[in-house]
């Protein structure tokens, strides 16, 4: 099965566009966790084991283990979710892209080395350094378009013979890079407005949205900019909000539960 029909797949079986990132902050955890070699693993096993079955998808972000030295959890993590819950799909979120040659060891690394299902990636270099991404036809590939951040209108907003570059890529991303079916978008919730223009572009592909919670994105905002004409095509991603609810050992994986399926329930009521 390839990485866009296991998350659609997995999103009808749990009625959730939910994706939990995997994001460690070591010191919102709670403080047994802070204290134990194996914290990071331990504290995502937790609340694996307590959203698995209202979300659907996870994505660890890379630079969360690689900045404490805990690659090792970001592997045994993935692994972990494998073994268990093999039909939940793992976004690596690394934002890669370099020279082809350099692009071919990052694809490597993220579906060979750390088994993920997709993997974020970097456009700003063009074509040669997304093929080797996408040559991994059932893998998906996870297209930066218009992001988040607040800087990133100055970029991707830009206009050049009447294109803004977050249309290009976007057109660019729904024809010559996404031949194999492999490719998503990621569609800041704080752009609602860059939303609609990409969904006008781009049909019915998928987005996958950050921004919600501490970046200040609105949910009925992205789903009345975001879905498509089936009344899908979102995988709306929530870290902080969902991972720290609580630094209570006797209930963060609780509350981590009831917050994602509180966004499952705030997305779906604006379905159409
Ligand atoms: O590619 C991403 O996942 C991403 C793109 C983007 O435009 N904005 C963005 O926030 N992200 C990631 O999404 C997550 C958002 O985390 P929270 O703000 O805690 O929900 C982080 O892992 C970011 O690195």
């Amino acid at each position: 099965m390839s990485f866009i029909e296991q998350i659609n797949k997995q999103r009808i079986k749990n009625n959730s566009m939910v994706c939990v990132g995997l994001d460690p902050f070591v010191e919102k955890m709670p403080i047994e966790f802070q204290n134990s070699k194996t914290g990071i693993f331990d504290f995502n096993k937790a609340i694996i084991d307590a959203t698995y079955d209202v979300v659907c998808s996870y994505k660890p972000q890379f630079a969360h283990y690689a900045a404490i030295g805990q690659l090792d959890a970001l592997k045994q993590t993935i692994a972990y979710i494998k073994k268990t819950y093999p039909e939940v799909p793992v976004i690596l979120d690394s934002k890669r892209g370099d020279i082809g040659t350099t692009a071919d060891m990052y694809a490597k690394e993220a579906f060979e080395q750390y088994n993920a299902d997709a993997v974020t990636v970097n456009p700003y270099m063009g074509d040669d350094t997304i093929l080797p991404f996408t040559a991994y036809k059932d893998k998906g590939v996870v297209i930066l378009c218009r992001t988040s951040n607040p800087g990133a209108g100055v970029i991707q907003n830009i206009k050049s013979d009447g294109k803004t570059l977050f249309e290009i890529i976007a057109e660019r991303a729904s024809t010559v890079w996404n031949e194999n079916n492999n490719v998503m978008l990621v569609v800041g919730a704080t752009a609602p407005e860059e939303m609609a223009r990409i969904r006008s572009l781009v049909g019915n592909m998928e987005f996958l949205v950050p921004g919600l919670g501490a970046q200040g994105g609105d949910v009925q905002a992205v789903m009345d900019a975001g879905l498509n004409a089936d009344n899908s095509g979102l995988v709306i991603n929530s870290s902080r909000g969902v991972l720290y609810a609580s630094n209570q050992l006797s209930d963060f994986a609780q509350k981590a539960r009831l917050e994602a399926i509180a966004l499952r329930d705030q997305a779906n009521q604006y379905k159409k």
